[in-house]
């Protein structure tokens, strides 16, 4: 196979974009990408474009994204995979320019989550994320189903709520100098630990907000690179991994085997383990969602999670940065654009030019789950070719 290398990126802010639908957003985040491409983009050399989008009630996606950024002459896929659309868009991008198929292509993803056009955006988005047979009607939407998992995890392991709120203080934190971030401000353990009750063991500060947003990356082959950039980021392992869907069938609540599937996947893929990812984005959709990931993904020891918040290990200036963009808790979570956002926060990371620098940082890991806890898919980019 071909190595693929990242060689644009960009996004919109994330947040609430109200009389703006996908067809704005989906053009802003293209516009962004092409501006950050070293040596320029004819958008005429994009063969082929993957759209990952989930909960949008515009209209038939992939058609809007070719209206709206001038795609009609390409093949144009949608993906929907859950809350790890956004990394599986990726994945399915990579392998078409690695196997020789395209030379320069196009992952888009976008949701508008805050205001919905045409039909029930939270139904539609329910009906395709999760058991509608019996988990759904019986009260499980996405925050009660985390909830199970971490309460469980949290009664199991020395972990407690005071290392929930840590989480969120630190993606607070993180996001402030992050201009596309929807929650600039920072909170104490304290407010975190006092704020109202979403589900036990969650309070407000432990969840996602509800985002509207879009975000862009160009993926070339080696052949091609040097026509875009002289600094590109490559595309070292994707992966994804299933589990079961109803949660009765679920032999061990703290611990999510579709992210152990993905990682390994993707480490296998890339040559590297764990221990060799500098920075990380790691799908934070509830704070104890961090935690039990970090194991998951193999930057822990089992129920050692704790330790590394504690510890300040996952802070910016740490040993192993976990989403110094805020993560989805502080940046936003519009569920298509969330995994192609780490990936443009990574991006960025890589070729030293975030928000909130990672000083150094060479190899970094992007990750969501999903379906509500029966997906993931996992991104490992690099500066180094490999
Ligand atoms: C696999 C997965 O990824 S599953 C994850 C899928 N995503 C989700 O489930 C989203 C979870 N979050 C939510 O549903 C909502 O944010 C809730 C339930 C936590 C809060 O919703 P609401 O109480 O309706 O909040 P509402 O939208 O009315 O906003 C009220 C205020 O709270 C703030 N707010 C809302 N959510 C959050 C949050 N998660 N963290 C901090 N502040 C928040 C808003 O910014 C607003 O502030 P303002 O009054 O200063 O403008």
């Amino acid at each position: 196979m071909r190595r693929v290398a990242v060689v644009g990126a960009g996004m919109t802010a994330f947040g609430e974009h109200f009389g703006l639908g996908i067809k704005e957003l989906l053009p802003m985040a293209v516009s962004e990408m092409a501006a950050h491409v070293d040596k320029g983009l004819n958008r005429d050399d994009i063969q082929a474009a993957w759209f990952g989008e989930l909960t949008t009630s515009d209209g038939f996606p992939t058609g809007i994204l070719a209206d709206t950024c001038g795609l009609l002459d390409i093949p144009v896929t949608r993906v929907e995979n859950a809350c790890a659309t956004g990394n599986d868009a990726v994945r399915n991008a990579t392998y078409a320019v690695a196997s020789g198929a395209f030379d320069v292509v196009l992952v888009v993803g976008a949701d508008k989550v805050r205001e919905s056009s045409a039909r029930s955006t939270f139904w539609e988005w329910a009906g395709l994320t999760r058991d509608m047979a019996w988990d759904y009607p019986l009260g499980l939407v996405a925050p009660a189903n985390f909830a199970l998992h971490v309460a469980r995890y949290l009664h199991e392991s020395p972990a407690t709520k005071e290392h929930l709120a840590m989480v969120a203080v630190k993606n607070h934190k993180h996001a402030l100098p992050n201009p596309k971030a929807q929650l600039r401000y920072e909170i104490t353990v304290e407010q975190a630990l006092n704020a109202p009750v979403v589900v036990a063991p969650f309070n407000l500060y432990d969840c996602t907000p509800q985002s509207d947003g879009a975000a862009a990356l160009l993926l070339v082959s080696e052949d091609v690179v040097e026509r875009y950039t002289d600094r590109p980021v490559w595309v070292r392992g994707v992966g994804l991994g299933l589990d079961r869907v109803m949660h009765q069938h679920k032999k061990d609540m703290t611990t999510f085997p579709p992210t152990v599937k993905a990682s390994k996947a993707a480490y296998a893929m890339a040559g590297i383990g764990p221990e060799d990812i500098d920075v990380a984005e790691v799908h934070d959709c509830f704070t104890g969602v961090e935690l039990i990931s970090y194991e998951d993904l193999g930057f822990a020891e089992k129920f050692g999670a704790y330790k590394l918040i504690e510890n300040g290990v996952t802070s910016i200036g740490g040993a192993k940065p976990v989403n110094p963009s805020g993560g989805l808790k502080a940046k936003g979570h519009p569920p298509g654009a969330t995994g192609v956002a780490q990936c443009v926060e990574l991006f960025e990371q890589l070729r030293g030019e975030a928000a909130n620098q990672v000083d150094g940082a060479r190899t970094a890991l992007a990750h969501n789950i999903g379906g509500p806890t029966a997906v993931s898919a996992v991104t490992i980019l690099s500066s180094q070719r490999g």
